[in-house]
């Protein structure tokens, strides 16, 4: 289990190291057009569940909206901050 902020910390890790068989890494090298069809699939995938899927199906698809989202934040350089100030 981890937080956003902890999530955050090891996808910049990634960004930095580019460790062999990391998806993280394959994302960012997609580019941000392929990070924003990411984030708007598993948008969508995040309405299904909330409509029709269980609790589970709902949390998991959540997780993978923030994880898509945090990899987009790193395709355009955001920092965590970035988003905070708005909060
Ligand atoms: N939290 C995530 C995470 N959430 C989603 N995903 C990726 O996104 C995929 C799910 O979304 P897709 O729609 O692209 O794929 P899909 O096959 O349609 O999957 P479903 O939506 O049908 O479940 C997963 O199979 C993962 O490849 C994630 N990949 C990595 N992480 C975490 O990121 C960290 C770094 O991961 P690596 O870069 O792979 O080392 C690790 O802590 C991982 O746990």
């Amino acid at each position: 289990m981890k937080t956003f902020d902890e999530l955050f910390a090891e996808l910049s890790e990634r960004a930095h190291t580019k460790p062999e068989g990391s998806g993280t890494v394959a994302a960012l090298e997609a580019g941000v057009h392929a990070q924003g069809k990411k984030v708007l699939e598993e948008a969508g995938e995040v309405w299904i569940a909330a409509e029709h899927e269980s609790d589970e199906r709902l949390s998991e698809e959540i997780s993978q909206l923030l994880y898509r989202l945090q990899v987009l934040m790193l395709g355009r350089g955001l920092t965590l901050d970035d988003i905070y100030k708005y909060l």
